[in-house]
C-alpha cells in the first residue's frame, strides 16, 4: 500500500488534484481520505456555537482517529469514515465504507502540521495557488456550495484564515517531496505524480 499526503491551503485545488490522480489510475485502486471528514464532534455545541470554531486550527481536527483509520487499512481493513456537513458545521450520522486499496490519499489543509500523521505517508504532496487565488475560489465555493454570505467568508478570512494558514499551513510545504503550483491547471505535474506513483508500487 503507497499513502499519499496531499496538503494546501484552502482553495489551493487539493480535491481538484486528487481527482485528476484518480483519473489516471486503474478503477479500484485508490481511496481517499478527506481531512475535512475528521472535524471533531461537537454534538454537544449549538449552531451559533459551532460556526465561531476556529475549523483552521489543528485542535480543530481529530487527528487520532485519521491515524487509527489509516493503520486499520494498512492492515486490510475496512473503515468507517464519518460524513461532516460544511453547512451544519457537524458530523453527520451517516459514514462512508472506506476499504484499502493500493494507493491510499489523505488530503486536507492541515494533514502534513500532524507529525504520527505525516510519519506514515510514503509521498507528501503540497499543492500551491497563490492568496488571491485562493480566496477567490474559496468566496465563489463557500456561497455556491457552502451556504455562506460574502461578509461570512470575508470575516472568517482575515480572523482565522488567514492567520492560521501562515502559521500552520503555509510552513508545512518545508515537509513536502513534490510541490504542485496550481494557480492554473497543471497536467504536467499530476503526470510527475502519476509516474512517481507507478515506479513506486
Ligand atoms: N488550477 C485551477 N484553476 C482554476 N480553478 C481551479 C483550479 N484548481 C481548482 N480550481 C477550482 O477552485 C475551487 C477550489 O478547488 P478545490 O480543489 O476544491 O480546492 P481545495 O480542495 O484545496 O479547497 C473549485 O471550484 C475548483 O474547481
Ligand atoms: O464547518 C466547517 C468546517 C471547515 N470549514 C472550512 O473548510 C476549509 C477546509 O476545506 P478545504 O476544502 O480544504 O477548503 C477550512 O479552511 C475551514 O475554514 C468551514 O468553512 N466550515
Amino acid at each position: 500500500m503507497l499513502i499519499i499526503g496531499i496538503a494546501g491551503g484552502t482553495g489551493s485545488g487539493k480535491t481538484t488534484v486528487v481527482n485528476q490522480i484518480i483519473k489516471q489510475l486503474p478503477t479500484g485502486e485508490v481511496c481517499v481520505i478527506s481531512q475535512d471528514s475528521y472535524y471533531n464532534e461537537t454534538v454537544n455545541l449549538s449552531y451559533e456555537e459551532r460556526s465561531k470554531i476556529n475549523f483552521d486550527h489543528p485542535r480543530a481536527i481529530d487527528f487520532d482517529l485519521i491515524v487509527k483509520h489509516l493503520k486499520k487499512l494498512r492492515l486490510g481493513k475496512t473503515i468507517e469514515q464519518p460524513v461532516y456537513s460544511f453547512v451544519t458545521h457537524n458530523r453527520t450520522t451517516d459514514t462512508i465504507k472506506t476499504h484499502p486499496r493500493k494507493v491510499v490519499i489523505v488530503e486536507g489543509i492541515l494533514i502534513l502540521n500532524n507529525e504520527a500523521l505525516r510519519d506514515l505517508f510514503d509521498i507528501k504532496i503540497f499543492v500551491h495557488a497563490d492568496t488571491d487565488e485562493r480566496l477567490i475560489r474559496r468566496i465563489r465555493r463557500d456561497i455556491t456550495e457552502r451556504g455562506r454570505d460574502i461578509d461570512e467568508v470575508l470575516n472568517r478570512y482575515q480572523d482565522t484564515l488567514k492567520p492560521m494558514h501562515l502559521q500552520f499551513i503555509e510552513p508545512t510545504k518545508n515537509f513536502a517531496d513534490i510541490i504542485i503550483p496550481n494557480n492554473k491547471h497543471n497536467t504536467v505535474a499530476i503526470d510527475v505524480v502519476r509516474t512517481v506513483i507507478n515506479d513506486r508500487l
